[in-house]
């Protein structure tokens, strides 16, 4: 099977014997792509967790946040059910919250490593063929030249602009781009948008006390809080509503 990747033959072809190799529809142009699947697995699930912590967390400092989500979902979802996938695309304020969280806090700090298969000239720096190039995808979401205000927790700013986070808008970029983009970003998307909406539609949250309160970040395979966000969650919902989850 041809394997295409940017990590060189002999670490293709050692992920081609430990792997388990599919082939996948993702591809428009019909080649065999290979998939890791511990890589996938980890790196789907990691990254999906992270996403949620790091919005919760970001939530929960900014109470008004908190308090705009929750009066949304109460006018779109209401209180006898939990949020379904159909509410996703009437949740505005809720993905401009997301979209938010993930300029300031991107999981994936930097992208996939690109190797230059020609020289070319890239914002007027000259990229000599064979280099090897990393995408800052957190510098790029923390640039005031492209941000105002970058280190503010904002989600307004995203109100009413039609920048999307699938790869076309290269201010925001944390699914990466291009071919070699997340391949998960559709599942990872709605994972997270559900989730969120269902446990800020469902509770009410507050920090566990004497907890630091902190968004300091660490980065480990992914950039996570340095110290785990530990929270209290009440029921807001009447007990039916969960009983039917
Ligand atoms: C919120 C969730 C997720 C985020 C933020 C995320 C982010 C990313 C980023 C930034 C890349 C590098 C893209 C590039 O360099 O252009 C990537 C690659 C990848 N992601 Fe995700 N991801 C998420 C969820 C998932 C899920 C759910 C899966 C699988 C079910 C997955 C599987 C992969 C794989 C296999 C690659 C490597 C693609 C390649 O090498 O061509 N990801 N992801």
């Amino acid at each position: 099977m041809a394997l295409e990747s940017f990590r060189g033959d002999a670490q293709a072809e050692l992920y081609t014997k430990a792997s388990l190799l599919v082939r996948t529809p993702f591809f428009l142009d019909n080649r065999p792509y290979a998939i890791n699947f511990q890589e996938t697995l980890l790196g789907g699930t990691e990254t999906t967790g992270v996403t949620c912590e790091w919005i919760m967390a970001a939530v929960m400092h900014n109470p008004q946040v908190l308090t705009n989500l929750q009066e949304e979902l109460q006018r779109v979802v209401g209180s006898t059910r939990m949020a379904r996938e159909s509410d996703i695309s009437k949740l505005e304020y809720l993905q401009a919250v997301i979209k938010e969280t993930f300029r300031r806090y991107p999981p994936a700090t930097l992208l996939m490593p690109r190797t230059a298969h020609k020289a070319t000239t890239i914002g007027g720096y000259h990229i000599p063929k064979g280099t090897t190039l990393l995408v800052n995808s957190w510098a790029i979401g923390m640039d005031p030249a492209v941000w105002e205000d970058p280190t503010q927790f904002l989600p307004d700013r995203f109100l009413g602009i039609p920048i999307d986070i699938k790869g076309h808008d290269f201010e925001l970029i944390p699914f990466g781009s291009g071919r070699r983009k997340c391949p998960g970003m559709a599942l990872g998307l709605r994972a997270v948008e559900l989730l969120v909406a269902n446990l800020i539609h469902g509770f009410h949250w507050s920090f566990v006390p004497g907890m630091t309160l902190s968004m300091e970040d660490e980065c480990h395979s992914v950039s996570q809080l340095k110290i785990p966000l530990q929270a209290i969650a009440v029921p807001r919902l009447p007990k039916e509503v969960y009983a039917n989850i």
